[in-house]
C-alpha cells in the first residue's frame, strides 16, 4: 500500500552502488533518483550516465525525478538508461502535455511534479494522464531541509481530485523531509509514495529505517 522510495541524493556518493544495493536489500520499493541541471534547480546532481551504470545492477523500480528545464531535450537519454517511472516538472519550460506524450511513447510510466508554490488546481486537468503526482514538500534542488506542512492540503485536494475523476489508483509521491514524525501526516493527507534521502540514509540499520518510516505511514494511511 505505502511505497518507499529512498533518495540516493542522500547516500555517499563514492560508494554508490554499494549504498544502493544495501537499500534495495533492506526492503526498498523503488530508487529515487534526483537529477539537477543547475538551471531548474541552484544544484547539479547527477544525470542518466549514472542511471545507466547502476540499473543493470539493482532490480529495482528506478523512480527518476527531473529537476531540469528542458525534459523534452533529456528525455530519450532516461530512457535509453533505463528509467521505470519519469517524473518531470510541471513548471519546466516544456509543455506538460506534450512531455506526457513522449515519456508514454517510450513506454515509461509517467509522473508529474509541483514545487511548493504551484497549487494543485493547475495539474487537475493532467490527472488522468499520469500515473503519479509528486508534490514536493520542499523547495526542490537540495536534500535534508525541512518539511513543509502547509503541502499538506494540496496533496488532500489531489487526492479528492482523484477519487472524484474515479482515479482511485493514482499515486501521490511526497518528496522532501520525509522521516518518521512526517510520513504519518502525509500518508493521512493521502500520500502512497514517500521518497525519503537524509533520515533513512543517515542511519546505520537501513531495514530498521524502512520498516519504521513504512510502519508509521501505513498506520496513518489506513485510517
Ligand atoms: O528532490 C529532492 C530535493 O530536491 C529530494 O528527493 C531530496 O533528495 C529529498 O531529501 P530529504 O529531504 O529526504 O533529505
Ligand atoms: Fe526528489
Amino acid at each position: 500500500m505505502i511505497k518507499i522510495s529512498p533518495s540516493i541524493l542522500a547516500s555517499d556518493f563514492a560508494n554508490l552502488e554499494r549504498e544502493s544495493k544495501t537499500m534495495v536489500a533492506a526492503g526498498a520499493d523503488m530508487l529515487h533518483v534526483d537529477v539537477m541541471d543547475g538551471h531548474f534547480v541552484p544544484n547539479i546532481s547527477l544525470g542518466a550516465p549514472v542511471v545507466a551504470a547502476l540499473r543493470p545492477k539493482l532490480p529495482i523500480t528506478f523512480d527518476v525525478h527531473l529537476m531540469i528545464t528542458n525534459p523534452l531535450q533529456y528525455l530519450p537519454d532516461f530512457v535509453k538508461a533505463g528509467s521505470d517511472i519519469i517524473t518531470f516538472h510541471y513548471e519546466s519550460d516544456d509543455d506538460p502535455r506534450e512531455v506526457i506524450r513522449a515519456i508514454r511513447a517510450a513506454g515509461k510510466r509517467v509522473g508529474v511534479s509541483v514545487k511548493p508554490k504551484t497549487p494543485a488546481q493547475e495539474i487537475f486537468p493532467l490527472l488522468e494522464e499520469v500515473d503519479m503526482v509528486l508534490v514536493m514538500t520542499v523547495e526542490p534542488g537540495f536534500g535534508g531541509q525541512k518539511f513543509m506542512d502547509d503541502m499538506l492540503p494540496k496533496i488532500r485536494q489531489i487526492r479528492e481530485k482523484a477519487n472524484a475523476l474515479g482515479k482511485t489508483d493514482l499515486d501521490i509521491q511526497v518528496d522532501g523531509g520525509i522521516a518518521d514524525a512526517t510520513a504519518p501526516l502525509v500518508a493521512a493527507a493521502g500520500a502512497n509514495v514517500l521518497v525519503a534521502g537524509s533520515s533513512l540514509f543517515r542511519q546505520d540499520d537501513y531495514a530498521a529505517g524502512i520498516l519504521k518510516l513504512r510502519r508509521a505511514a501505513e498506520e496513518a494511511y489506513a485510517k
